[in-house]
Order: structure tokens, then C-alpha cells, then sequence
């Protein structure tokens, strides 16, 4: 089977000729590379016999040349030498250590000075065979060096070598059959004028290596997220989502979070210059429930609660603002919610901290709910995300109770924490008029993805790492 650019090679070049690649290319109006492609799968199949001529070429360095023009450091040495003894002190005085140094090593292994306690003397006059050599190559690139003298220039640096090949062929042989050329592309120049009728087509030839395809993917990030999700839908939550900006209101008052908690604080927090106007009753609810404990049976916090701190807008710090808002929107049971997304916070950057990073976040409000639910459905859903070994320790969080944070087992890691989870406190549903029992969670999924992609710096999903997101396979496990 021949290829269209070997028929034409074929049929644009005569039998028994030598040809370069430069003039085969020029005669059937071919690129080289597809000349040098042609021939030797043409070679192969016995039609083509090539030469390959190898050579070397000399070229003088930098160093070389200024040697050729100046003379050689031993010569400089020499002149000076024939006069009388010169101390090895006088003569790097005279023309610097480098050189003297150079000279020095070459004199010596020819064996025409000698050094005695410092001092040089001329014993026997030296060849500059050297010098004639550089001379020549000067003069002609491809000169015959004496091979012994080749190395010796080589070592020195005093001159390269350049390695050429010039290939040539000859066309022994022309197949018997008729040389049809064959359509390789299909165009639709070919469709519509019909060309291509009474052609051959060309079989596609599954041996020669193609390129590298990079194929589009989704990143792997995007991915995890979709994951999660879904696993999420399929146990029967709706997806939630709210605005990035919150009044502090829902970021942190709705949560029972104390206005004087240290996560409200400037340092940790991204206040916008930026309010909005709070009213209704859930907002004096809150207000109570913060001062004195409302009708919850809680003693609150106590002090006075600062509607004008509630109204500052905030770049959400977590997203229990948004299913927080939802369920007071949804107070009725059964709600199953969730909000994979955004948030932000004022974090110095590292390999495991982002100033915004996202989370999963769920919620399940229902009469007759517990604990054991909230971590029955955790551990299912880290067991559906691979994670065999879950744990939860006890945590604090101002509006849950009890409160855990999950953690999986990875191996080489030990045990890592993913997260919050509690159910929430009666200061937390009742001002807002939540019926029944609320499981809550906020997962960090960037944590979640390392630890399935054994990352090592979270960065990196953010930063267009071509290698790396080329090395990722482009389906999910
Ligand atoms: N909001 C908490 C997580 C959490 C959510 C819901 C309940 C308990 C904890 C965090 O960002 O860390």
C-alpha cells in the first residue's frame, strides 16, 4: 500500500538518479519532511535506496580565533622565556594568572620548561603544531585533522565540532502496478465537483504513530463538585443557592453568633463599606433571643444587640447563611437542602488556605429527626465519596448542638478533619419559626478534593497547571 505523497514522489522522479531531499522536494513540489517521510517507508518496501552521508565540520571558538590572531598564551610565555628564567610571580604580573596558568600546563607537557621553586625555565624549544591546526580549520571547515591534535584543540575549547548528515537517494525500483494517486482528505471540493469519481481512496494506515491528543475535560475539581452533588440529589435534596454578599444578619446573627465573636472580627472577615435595611419579626426574635434568651429558654447573650452590626454587609464567611435563610423561608417540615458554593474569608495563602474556597453545606429539617441520622448520612455520603474509615469528634460551633466535626482516614495522612456538623440550637430555629429538628453541615470540598486527587498544595486548583491537568485522566477514576 502506498501512500499519496510516495506515488508521487514515484511519479515525479526518475529511476536509477540520485537525488537530495532539497531537490526531490523541489521537482514534485513536496515539502522535505514529506519527502523524508516518503522515502524511507519507501525504502522499506524496497522501491528506494538511500545514502546517508555523515561529516563533521571544525568552526574556531571565540577563544580560537583570538588565539589564531594573538598567538597562543605559550607562545606570549616563550618569547619572554628565551631571554632568561622568569619567576612565576614576574610573569602573571606581567600577563595575568590566567593565562600564565594556561601556558604553563601546555609547556610542561611538552616537556620544554622546567619549574623549580617557582621559577620557570626554557629548557628545549616547543612545537606549535596548534597553531598550523587552527590555521587550517580557519581556512577551511571540513580540513583532516590529525586526531590526536583534534582532541587536544577539543579539550582546549579552541574549537567545535559539528556532526552533518546529508541524505540522498536513489529510486531503484518503480512498482508495477499503476500509480493512481489516492484521495487522502475528503473535502467538500471534491464532494461537490466529483473529483473524486473513478479514484481510489486512502486506507488509512493504523501503524503510523499520530499525534498526542489532548482531549477537553472537565477539571477535576468541577468534577468532585459534580459528584457531590449528585450524590446529594440522589438521596433526595433540593440544591440551593444565595448571594455571596450577606448582611452580617444571616452570616452571623440568624446563627446565634454573639456580635462580639471573634470570627466577626475585620481580621477574618470581609466587610463590605455597604449595608441593608433589616425589618420584620424574625429580625426582633433574633434581637431577643440574642439579649435574653427570648421565649427559648436560653439566657442569650446577654447586653444589648446592635441592629446597625447586623445590617453590615459581609462576603458570606460560610455558607450556613444561605440554607439558614432558606429554611426560614421553608420553615415547614420535611425540607432536605443543599448549597455546594463560594465563600470567603480573610486567610493569609498557603498550600491548605484560600481567602475563598468552597463548601458543601446541607441541611434536614424534620420532626423526627436525631444525631444518629446526621451522622448516619455524613458517613454514607464520605462512604459514596470513597472514603471507607469515618469518624466524629466533638466540635463547638455557637449554633449547633451538639456539634461534631467528621473526619476521614487517608492513608500516609491519618486522619483528617472535613468539616462541621451539629444539630441546630433552639436559639437558632425558633425566632426564625422552624418547625421540628434541623441536622446541619458544612463541608470544606477543596480539602475533599486533594485528598481524592493527593494533592499536596490547594493552589493548584485554581492556577492552569496544563502538565498537571494533562497527566489527570479525562474520566473519573
Ligand atoms: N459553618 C461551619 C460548618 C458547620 C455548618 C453547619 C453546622 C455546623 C458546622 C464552618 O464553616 O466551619
Amino acid at each position: 500500500m502506498l501512500s499519496p505523497f510516495e506515488i508521487k514522489l514515484l511519479k515525479s522522479l526518475e529511476k536509477n538518479r540520485e537525488y537530495t531531499i532539497e531537490d526531490a522536494a523541489e521537482i514534485a513540489g513536496m515539502k522535505k519532511d514529506a519527502v523524508i517521510k516518503a522515502i524511507y517507508l519507501l525504502a522499506e518496501k524496497g522501491f528506494v535506496e538511500i545514502e546517508e552521508k555523515l561529516w563533521k565540520e571544525y568552526e574556531l571558538t571565540e577563544e580560537g580565533i583570538k588565539y589564531l590572531t594573538e598567538g597562543l598564551p605559550e607562545e606570549k610565555l616563550i618569547s619572554e622565556l628565551r631571554e632568561s628564567k622568569k619567576s612565576i610571580k614576574e610573569l602573571e604580573e606581567k600577563f595575568g594568572k590566567r593565562l600564565v596558568g594556561i601556558a604553563l600546563g601546555n609547556l610542561k607537557k611538552k616537556g620544554a620548561i622546567k619549574i623549580e621553586s617557582g621559577v620557570v625555565e626554557l629548557i628545549s624549544e616547543p612545537q606549535f603544531y596548534e597553531k598550523a591546526a587552527l590555521e587550517k580549520i580557519y581556512s577551511d571547515r571540513t580540513a583532516k585533522l590529525d586526531e590526536k591534535i583534534l582532541r587536544e584543540l577539543k579539550k582546549r575549547k579552541l574549537l567545535r565540532e559539528e556532526q552533518f548528515k546529508e541524505v540522498s537517494f536513489k529510486i531503484i525500483r518503480k512498482p508495477d502496478i499503476e500509480l493512481k494517486e489516492k484521495i487522502s482528505d475528503v473535502t467538500p471540493e471534491i464532494l461537490i465537483s466529483g473529483a473524486w469519481k473513478g479514484k481510489e481512496f486512502l486506507e488509512y494506515d493504523i501503524r503510523i504513530p499520530s499525534k498526542e491528543v489532548f482531549t477537553a475535560k472537565i477539571h477535576p475539581y468541577e468534577r468532585i463538585i459534580r459528584e457531590c452533588r449528585k450524590i446529594f440529589l440522589e438521596m433526595g435534596f433540593t440544591e440551593i443557592k444565595g448571594h455571596y454578599i450577606q448582611p452580617a444578619f444571616w452570616n452571623f446573627d440568624a446563627l446565634f453568633q454573639p456580635q462580639d465573636h471573634p470570627a466577626r472580627e475585620m481580621q477574618d472577615t470581609f466587610y463590605l463599606d455597604g449595608y441593608v435595611e433589616l425589618e420584620g419579626d424574625a429580625v426582633e426574635r433574633v434581637k431577643l433571643t440574642h439579649e435574653d434568651g427570648w421565649v427559648t429558654g436560653s439566657r442569650g447573650w446577654g447586653g444589648k444587640w446592635s441592629p446597625e452590626k447586623a445590617k453590615q454587609l459581609v462576603l458570606r464567611t460560610h455558607t450556613t447563611a444561605i440554607t439558614i435563610h432558606y429554611l426560614a423561608l421553608n420553615p415547614e417540615p420535611p425540607v432536605k437542602a443543599f448549597c455546594i458554593d463560594r465563600v470567603y474569608r480573610r486567610e493569609t495563602i498557603d498550600a491548605t488556605h484560600l481567602p475563598e474556597f468552597d463548601q458543601l453545606e446541607g441541611v434536614v429539617l424534620d420532626r423526627d429527626v436525631g444525631f444518629t441520622d446526621l451522622l448516619g448520612l455524613l458517613r454514607e455520603f464520605f462512604h459514596k465519596m470513597g472514603f471507607e474509615d469515618v469518624r466524629f469528634r466533638p466540635g463547638y460551633f455557637p449554633y449547633t448542638e451538639p456539634s461534631v466535626e467528621p473526619e476521614v482516614y487517608v492513608d500516609g495522612l491519618g486522619w483528617v478533619e472535613l468539616g462541621g456538623a451539629g444539630i441546630f440550637r433552639k436559639e437558632v430555629t425558633e425566632p426564625l419559626g422552624i418547625k421540628g429538628k434541623v441536622l446541619a453541615w458544612g463541608l470544606g470540598i477543596g480539602r475533599l478534593a486533594m485528598l481524592r486527587l493527593g494533592m499536596k498544595d490547594l493552589r493548584r486548583l485554581y492556577i492552569p497547571d496544563i502538565g498537571w491537568l494533562r497527566s489527570l485522566p479525562a474520566i473519573k477514576r
